[in-house]
């Protein structure tokens, strides 16, 4: 795993840079290593390709200039079309070296593949006017388009587009994974991903979700030793049902739903605590045996919906709010601080948006404030899930499946997460396993799957990691 899964902002890639140089290394030589790197890659998976590598004036410019070189002998046939003179050392002694054809912007013509070199990490503004104009021309006019470190007009901390971007094939990403790798819509527009290493070795708060190893059920366990997932239903009964079918199959020893007398329990395992009032429903959460409360799914929002919440943030126990819950709190969060049970809240964008009153552009910054404002661990869902912790951690997810994109599939994390809390008493790591389970059974489920089919596939899920 690339630079042990730690992902680097610009200003860390700088540092990190820096830190290398220190230790006796020179740009020269990590631009050497990056672009040979790259264009191994490049020439393993498209040998033979007419190519054009298009430099722009940074270190970015000077991976193009290696990798041109290094595809040339190789024996490809390769073009540079350069936007300016290089401005850094490194690019100058890049370019100095290069032995081929070197074009102007208006003398390109577009190749069957493109390689673009124009902006990585220094990118600090829009591409626009001419340059913008040829650089959609000659990679539109490609076939296979592959970026070096970033396509050009990505913000590398943020993910967000600066400008227009084209869509690439393969991304080649150097020294360390940064946010825009895995953050959307950059990570979208960016094809395979794949990394170079050039000996970066350095320690990042953020870090790529990786699977996590899960301890089967030892000798003496039992069913309360393991846990009990106590599920706050409302009236979307389906919702909490499904987060509780969840929590069964992700290594809770029990679970109970707590609701109405009318609520019928989803299968014969599964018991149903009946909770006509809010009075209730208090005193039967008093119950010593829960390891943790689910309240969100299927919740509602009005007075009484309110009131459920109201009763359960009042006991001190471990608790997953999701869904309406988080609508619910809205911008109160403060109300989460200075809890001795650990809370965590699983909002989607929507969701988040109300509870942080939005502003921040990074989603991992704005994932890692909220968590630090309600003292929660902070599930950001999306197809690009971030999941911080109040101490400034964050963890990003690698996107699986897209058919994860269907009602349902959110009460089922939230129950997941509850599960292996019970089991492992940290919220923040049973956010990671809750998270890595899912993505993961999304991608062995296969296409077009249902949230009961996503629940058949949790146990595989398990599987691989124990
Ligand atoms: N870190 C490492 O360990 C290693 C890093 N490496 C590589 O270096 C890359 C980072 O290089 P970098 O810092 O030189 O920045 P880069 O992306 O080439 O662009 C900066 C140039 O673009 C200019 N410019 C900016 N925006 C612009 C715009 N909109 N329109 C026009 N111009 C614009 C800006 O000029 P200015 O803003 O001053 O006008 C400056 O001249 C990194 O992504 C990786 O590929 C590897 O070689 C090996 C080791
Ligand atoms: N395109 C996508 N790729 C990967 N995961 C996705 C995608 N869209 C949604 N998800 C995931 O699916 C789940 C949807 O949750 P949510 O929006 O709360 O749905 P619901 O409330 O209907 O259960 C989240 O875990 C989210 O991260
Ligand atoms: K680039």
């Amino acid at each position: 795993m690339l630079n042990n899964g730690h992902i680097l902002t610009a200003a860390e890639m700088q540092e990190a840079e820096q830190h290398l140089i220190a230790n006796g290394s020179s740009v020269i030589a990590l631009m050497d290593r990056a672009g040979s790197g790259a264009a191994d890659y490049i020439w393993r998976t498209a040998p033979h390709i007419p190519t054009l590598v298009i430099c722009g004036p940074g270190n970015n410019g000077g991976d193009g200039y290696v990798i041109a070189q290094a595809l040339l002998e190789k024996g490809a046939i390769v073009k540079i079309v350069a936007s300016a003179e290089p401005s850094t050392d490194a690019a100058k002694t890049a370019k100095s070296l290069w032995q081929g054809v070197m074009l102007s912007l208006e003398e390109a013509e577009p190749e069957m593949q493109f390689v673009d070199c124009l902006f990585g990490t220094g990118l600090t503004r829009p591409v626009s006017g001419n340059l913008l104009k040829h650089y959609h021309r000659l990679s539109n006019g490609a076939q296979r388009r592959v970026a070096i470190d970033l396509p050009s007009g990505i913000e590398t901390d943020t993910g967000s587009r600066l400008n227009e971007v084209s869509n690439y094939d393969l991304t080649i990403a150097l020294g360390a994974y940064k946010p825009a790798h895995y953050l959307n819509p950059a990570a979208a527009l960016m094809g395979d991903r794949v990394g170079v290493d050039i000996g970066v070795r350095s320690v990042s708060q953020t870090k790529l979700l990786a699977r996590r190893t899960i301890a089967e059920p030892g000798k003496t366990d039992h069913k309360y030793s393991r846990g009990l997932v106590a599920i706050v239903a409302g009236p979307m009964k389906g919702a909490a049902k499904l987060s509780a079918l969840a929590a069964q199959r992700s290594g809770a020893g029990y679970v109970k739903i707590f609701a109405g007398s009318d609520f019928e329990s989803p299968n014969h395992s599964i018991v149903t605590v009946p909770c006509d009032d809010v009075k209730q429903l208090r005193a039967k959460l008093a119950d010593e045996r829960i390891g943790v409360i689910v309240i969100g799914p299927g919740l509602g929002r009005d007075s009484n919906a309110k009131q459920l919440l109201d009763a359960v943030l009042e006991i001190e126990k471990p608790v997953v709010l999701d869904a309406d819950a988080l609508m619910l709190l809205g911008d109160e969060v403060h109300r989460l601080q200075g809890r001795s049970s650990p809370v965590a809240m699983t909002p989607h964008s929507g969701e988040f948006a109300a509870l942080s009153g939005g502003g921040e552009s990074s989603k991992i910054y704005a994932s890692v404030k909220l968590a630090a404002q309600s003292g929660a661990v902070v599930v950001h869902k999306g197809s690009d899930t971030v999941i911080a912790n109040p101490m400034g951690d964050a963890v990003v997810a690698q996107q699986t499946s897209n058919w994860l994109s269907t009602a349902g599939t959110g009460d089922i994390l939230a129950g997941m997460i509850a599960a292996r809390f019970t089991n492992e008493k940290d919220m923040f790591l049973a956010a990671q396993q809750g998270q890595w389970l899912h993505s993961r059974a999304a991608s062995l489920a296969g296409p077009s799957f249902s949230p009961e089919i996503l629940i058949d596939h949790i146990a595989k899920a398990i599987q691989e990691c124990l």
